[in-house]
């Protein structure tokens, strides 16, 4: 299969913070590579590197096969780029909006009105096609400027943070979209999120990148069976004791435990045979268990293992 996008040793720095170090991946034909990681991580640095909308200070990346440093504008040509905070004129319909960015992406007449028509349809918009946007709902003016990004048939699309800022039902309703669209457009998707649901549920393959550099990659299954085991999580009725109770797991040979507030958790081979074991061992040390649960282990403890820390940590740093 051939590779749409690749990145070698991509880098940005602005001063002194190390925005994208040494970031590498290809993203094959057709798939959907999700770039996953907290606020700060670099995502949109590195798509806008990719976008040709910021220029890298080292490493390389092609696009459709051309130089994102020498050949800009083939691939400005051959790209999608729906930006975080991406723009509709809200005194214009959806259907105008679409028309307008089919103009301005030089689309005949002619084949602007058929094209606007089956992307309002694609992204679910048909029925509000004629009503202004300034009527529209979070959610469906993300899917409005979705379909603004692909109006000239791009074959990669870029998309930073398609959902952030909206809610479940909405994020679910985009991520249906979003399926139909990957299917009948044939494209290649680039997004990024820091939802973990998000890349699980969207992506092909994910690259984990914390603080500028990349974290582990590979598909969301395969990250997660990388982690042998179960996790356990077990809530303390009260925040200060956790921090003791770290210690007191350690006894009983839990090394690898983290502490997000008053929830503990820690990987095990069994979850079934060691929650009896934690249980009683924080009992006897005088500490209130308010709840605990077994679980598989989640793209959350991927990168706890990687990153040494919680991702609701790193989001809420
Ligand atoms: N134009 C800029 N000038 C200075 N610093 C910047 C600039 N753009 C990004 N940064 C810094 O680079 C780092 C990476 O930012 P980036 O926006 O790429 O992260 P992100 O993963 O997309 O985060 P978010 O989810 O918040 O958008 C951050 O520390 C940010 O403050």
């Amino acid at each position: 299969m051939t590779d749409v996008i690749t990145a070698r040793n991509l880098s940005k720095r602005y001063g002194s913070v190390d925005a994208v170090s040494d970031v590498s991946f290809a993203v094959a034909e057709g798939e959907a590579f999700c770039l996953l990681g907290p606020n700060g991580a670099g995502k949109s640095t590195t798509i806008r590197m990719l976008a040709t909308l910021t220029r890298p200070d080292g490493g390389s990346a092609s696009v459709a096969g051309f130089d994102v440093r020498r050949q800009q504008r083939s691939v400005r040509a051959s790209i999608g780029y729906v930006a975080q905070s991406a723009g509709t004129d809200d005194y214009l319909t959806g259907r105008e909006n679409l028309l307008v960015q089919a103009a301005a992406q030089r689309l005949s007449r002619s084949k602007a009105r058929p094209r606007v028509a089956e992307l309002l349809d694609l992204v679910g918009l048909a029925d509000a096609a004629d009503r202004i946007v300034r009527t529209y709902s979070g959610g469906m003016r993300r899917r409005l400027e979705i379909a603004m990004g692909i109006v000239h048939e791009p074959r990669v699309l870029f998309l930073d943070e398609p959902t952030t800022g909206l809610d479940p039902e909405a994020r679910a309703t985009m991520w249906d979209e979003f399926r139909r669209m990957r299917i009948e457009q044939n494209l290649t998707v680039l997004l990024t999120t820091h939802y973990l649901e998000e890349a699980d549920q969207l992506a092909d393959r994910i690259l984990i990148v914390g603080r500028g550099r990349v974290v582990a990659s590979g598909t969301p299954e395969s990250l997660k069976a990388g982690l042998a085991g179960d996790s356990v999580s077990v809530e303390l009725t009260n925040g200060p004791s956790a921090e003791a109770a770290v210690g007191v797991l350690a006894r009983i040979g839990l090394a690898a435990v983290t502490r997000d507030g008053a929830v503990l958790r820690a990987q095990v081979e069994r979850g079934s045979r060691a929650l009896p074991a934690i249980l009683s061992v924080l009992e006897a040390a005088g500490l209130r268990v308010e709840s605990a649960a077994v679980a598989r282990p989640t793209l959350d403890d991927v990168y706890l293992h990687h990153a040494g820390r919680s991702f609701g940590e790193a989001v809420s740093r």
